[in-house]
């Protein structure tokens, strides 16, 4: 080793046995590189915790001994301008299993990215990237737990090779003319050309690899992701070669999604692999309404580049997702995110796509219980609403920490020295607090506004709040759950379905699912709304006075009532919150 590649003498390296699996002395050293713009902030929180993990797992008798490795900008300051020196080639083949942050790369010119240049010079090629949600991570979908998928991104392929022609150049002209004068093609003058070349030992290599994690995992399928019905003989290739090694390799293991129609009547026989292949596009679509069809993707570098940003942002965003770059004994974790560069030194972004990284790492060699660890402090910590910018953003009542601090958390948790009880209470008590002050501002505003008019509300349509939402009475709970939840209502209205026309609409509220589902050890999702409704739904004419509504809910001793029109339709909601508001503000009602 030179100078700056130093491994720490204490540590011993990990080996290949014969049988090409990898052997893990109990002082492992593992390779890191620290990356680029967020780079350092990152690492020097993942490394805490990886630590941590394994000292609180292990009590002592494993540690990980860390050699830093350079790539990407510290490379270039050490190595007289080099970015990717050939001594970090040697060591991370050497070391075998390494972890890095992400990598600056020039758009549109400038040095080739680093990231392709290590999965092809070491031969890396399966991007490994799985994509789960962790409970509490703030998320746009309504079911974020269905997304649970692996995607092998082939990484040594494809429009990635670098085999580009700049517009303009002589290498350009050359390629330009023999495409037209030999090969007869038509295309624009002073293109820029780039070649995708997708071969068959590349598409099996990968595909044979996502096979046969999906059988070891027990996963229920794998899906090729390909734009073959355009790119029919790459994209399209691709599809027909990983069909090829599924027939060919993994008969026993594996059926086709047409043959578990065919021959099993739908049903997967116990212990198979479905094979099955989506089009590139329509497979976006497909993620975003309905997940839990996905397993395992294989796919080449464009699409499993695209798509893992886009799952990921299903389940929080790059700064949680993981992923790894494999080659059958080499292997190189990395965060999949990119170096972020405005937000470098601030001590702000999320470290959570290393971190799982390096949890990916661990299981890998074999440290499960340090990985399960920090999963679920990582889990509890988020849960308790502590958690960085990106997660503070669409997640209420959170406690927005620095990238350290979140660190900090998820080692005291880890520790047991953080009562995160008590920090998941405050929050739910600031959370209520804030919707009874949202709710006294939507009573107390439309009244204020009646003052400075000048008028005094005299019937229930002149207080009721319009925005009922009415849900059918198919609806299941869980779902009408997500939209209280996500429109911050404490009850819907429920249309009745064809088996209740006799007892027509009824009213679901929050105590209701807690009295007939929850505490009846229901399940939401197979409950329907119309079966946890209350009836009949208590009404009152939208031209009833304030006093009688008043005198009604009284003698009823009920608190809301649902404002009709003269056709019976509801239209508003009416509480005894914004009665009490309204002879405050005005005083009795005539
Ligand atoms: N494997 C690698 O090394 C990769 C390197 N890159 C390189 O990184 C550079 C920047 O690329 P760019 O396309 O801007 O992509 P980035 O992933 O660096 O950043 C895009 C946006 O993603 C969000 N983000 C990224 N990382 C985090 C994090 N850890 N926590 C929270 N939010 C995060 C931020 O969103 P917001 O602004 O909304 O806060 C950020 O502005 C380029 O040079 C690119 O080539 C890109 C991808 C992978
Ligand atoms: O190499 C780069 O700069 C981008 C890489 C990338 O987007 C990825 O690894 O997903
Ligand atoms: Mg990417």
């Amino acid at each position: 080793m030179s100078q700056q590649t130093q491994y720490p003498e204490t540590g011993q390296k990990i080996t290949v046995d014969g049988n090409g699996r990898i052997q893990v002395p109990d002082n492992p050293i593992i390779g890191y590189v620290e990356g680029d713009g967020i780079g350092p902030d990152i690492n020097r929180a993942c490394m805490r915790i990886w630590d941590t993990a394994v000292e609180q797992a292990y009590g002592g008798r494993r540690k990980i001994h860390w050699a830093e490795l350079f790539m990407g900008e510290k490379a270039a300051a050490l190595f007289n301008g080099d970015y990717f020196p050939d001594e970090t080639k040697a060591a991370l083949k050497d070391l075998l299993i390494s972890i890095k942050g992400p990598l600056t790369t020039p758009v549109g010119g400038g040095f080739r990215s680093l990231n392709v240049s290590l999965r092809q010079e070491l031969d890396l090629y399966a991007c490994v990237r799985p994509v789960r949600h962790y409970a509490g991570v703030p998320s746009p979908l309504k079911r974020p737990e269905d997304v649970d998928v692996v995607i092998f991104r082939e990484n040594t392929e494809d429009v990635y090779a670098g085999i580009e022609y700049q517009a303009g150049s002589a290498e350009n002209n050359k390629v330009a003319d023999f495409l037209r004068s030999e090969m007869g093609e038509e295309f624009f003058e002073g293109a820029g050309i780039g070649v995708k070349p997708i071969s068959p030992f590349g598409t099996k290599r990968l595909v044979r690899k996502a096979i046969q994690y999906a059988i070891e995992h027990d996963r229920e399928s794998v899906t090729l992701v390909h734009k073959g019905n355009i790119m029919k003989f790459t994209e399209g290739a691709f599809r027909t070669w990983g069909y090829e090694v599924a027939r060919e390799e993994f008969a026993d293991q594996t059926i086709t999604e047409e043959e578990l129609y065919a021959t099993y009547g739908g049903k997967r026989p116990e212990g198979k692999v479905v094979i099955k292949d989506r089009i590139a596009d329509i497979m976006f679509q497909l993620m975003l309404l309905r997940p839990n069809e996905f397993d395992v993707i294989a796919t080449m570098n464009l699409n499993g580049d695209y798509l893992s940003d886009a799952i990921a942002a299903e389940v929080g965003g790059v700064g949680i997702a993981p992923g790894a770059n494999m080659s059958d004994n080499v292997a190189v974790f990395e965060a999949t995110h990119g170096t972020a560069p405005k937000y470098a030194n601030q001590d702000k972004v999320n470290p959570g796509s290393l971190l799982f990284s390096g949890v990916m790492l661990l299981e890998h060699i074999g440290w499960n219980e340090a990985a399960d660890l920090i999963s679920a402090a990582y889990e509890k910590v988020v849960n308790a609403g502590i958690v960085t910018y990106d997660f503070a953003r669409s997640l209420e009542g959170a406690t927005e920490v620095k990238t350290s601090q979140f660190a900090d958390a998820i080692i005291d948790q880890m520790c047991g020295t953080i009562d995160l009880e008590r920090i998941r209470r405050e929050r739910e008590e600031a959370i209520e607090a804030e919707r009874q002050a949202r709710e006294q501002r939507r009573v107390v505003a439309p009244l204020e506004e009646m003052v400075a008019s000048g008028r005094v509300p005299h019937t229930v349509a002149d207080l009721m709040n319009p925005n009922l939402v009415t849900m059918s009475g198919d609806t299941s709970v869980e779902d009408a759950m997500h939209l209280m939840r996500e429109q911050r209502i404490s009850s819907v209205v429920v249309q009745p379905t064809a088996d209740d026309e006799e007892t027509g609409w009824g009213i679901m509220t929050q105590r209701d699912v807690i009295s007939r589902v929850v505490s009846a050890t229901k399940k939401p999702n197979q409950v329907r709304i119309s079966e946890a409704a209350t009836r009949p739904l208590i009404t009152v004419p939208e031209d009833t006075s304030l006093l009688d509504c008043a005198e009604r809910m009284g003698s009823d001793n009920i608190r809301r009532m649902v404002v009709v029109d003269t056709q019976g339709h509801p239209i508003g909601i009416i509480s005894d919150t914004d009665i009490f508001a309204s002879v405050e503000q005005f005083g009795l009602p005539e």
